[in-house]
């Protein structure tokens, strides 16, 4: 049951970091999500996972308020995010889209400090503040060395940890992340993995569209599921990591193996389906 505070706020309320209730959004009338829920405590990481078209990057977007949710609610920090204005919406979240191939044409510490945006007041120069947090953000992603250069002249991987440095200058208690890892070779991958890591030590929510699974499962609180816009599971990743439910969600049956190293279980896809196409 839930308590109440002095003040008649329900206990449950204060530790959510964002709630959406029955989301759904359709575009040209096909509907991409249908009532899509989900409830992200503080400290909190959710990984987000489904086939291609299942509805997540929309989903995101949804949360972000880069799309309009057609029905349903969203609250973060317990605050209605539709009424909440820009400048708000950024100090409560960062988001950091899918790599498209599109570069903006700054410097790293130029992009590095737009993430300050909702909290630098108009035209007037950075506080001490801002650069703080500036440098703190560099120094965290470990991209003070490139501070000088221009973003197209970095590989996809420095790339990424600048993205993610302007995130976390940007000090919102959660950070959305849509395949964060995608296009990055395994020691970047493993960069990557450590500062989210890092940033969910030091509080950060986290919501991540991946389609790594045992990345997802690594790390992860919760895991949501969708296929064709719907919510197909969402719980803890022990429940997420059982043959029915992979079924469910991809269509296709999984293998587990425990990894020779620290016996972490995995999942691999059964390659022996369907004819047997895995044999040597
Ligand atoms: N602007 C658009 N116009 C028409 N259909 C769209 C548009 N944007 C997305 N869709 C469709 O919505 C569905 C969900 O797309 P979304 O990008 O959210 O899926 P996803 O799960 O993130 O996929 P992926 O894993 O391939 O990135 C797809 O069928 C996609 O074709």
């Amino acid at each position: 049951m839930s308590e109440r505070s002095a003040r008649g706020i329900l206990f449950a309320d204060i530790c959510e970091m964002i709630k959406a209730q029955n989301l759904s959004y359709r575009i040209e009338g096909k509907p991409i999500l249908e009532s899509v829920s989900l409830v992200l405590g503080r400290g909190e990481r959710m990984s987000v996972v489904g086939p291609n078209g299942a509805g997540k990057s929309t989903l995101l977007k949804c949360l972000a308020r880069i799309y309009q949710a057609a029905e349903g609610e969203i609250e973060i920090d317990g605050r209605k995010q539709r009424a909440l204005s820009q400048r708000e919406l950024a100090k409560l979240m960062s988001y950091i889209p899918q790599a498209d191939g599109f570069v903006p044409p700054y410097t790293v510490a130029q992009f590095v400090l737009m993430g300050r945006y909702p909290h630098l007041s108009p035209f007037s120069t950075p506080s001490a503040e801002d650069r703080e947090a500036v440098d703190r953000a560099m120094s965290w992603t470990g991209i003070e060395e490139f501070s000088a250069r221009r973003l197209d002249s970095l590989s996809g991987g420095e790339r990424q940890k600048v993205f993610i440095a302007a995130a976390f200058a940007q000090d919102a208690p959660l950070l959305l992340l849509d395949e964060p890892t995608t296009f990055l070779d395994p020691k970047h991958q493993d960069e990557v993995r450590e500062l989210l890591v890092a940033a969910q030590a030091r509080g950060t929510s986290m919501i991540a569209v991946t389609h790594d699974l045992n990345e997802a499962v690594l790390g992860s609180d919760k895991i949501l599921a969708l296929n064709h816009g719907r919510e197909v599971y969402q719980g803890d990743v022990a429940g997420f990591m059982q043959a029915e439910v992979l079924q469910a969600v991809y269509g296709k049956s999984f293998v587990f193996v425990d990894h020779p190293q620290n016996g972490r279980r995995m999942m691999l896809p059964n390659v022996m389906e369907g004819g047997g196409c895995g044999e040597k």
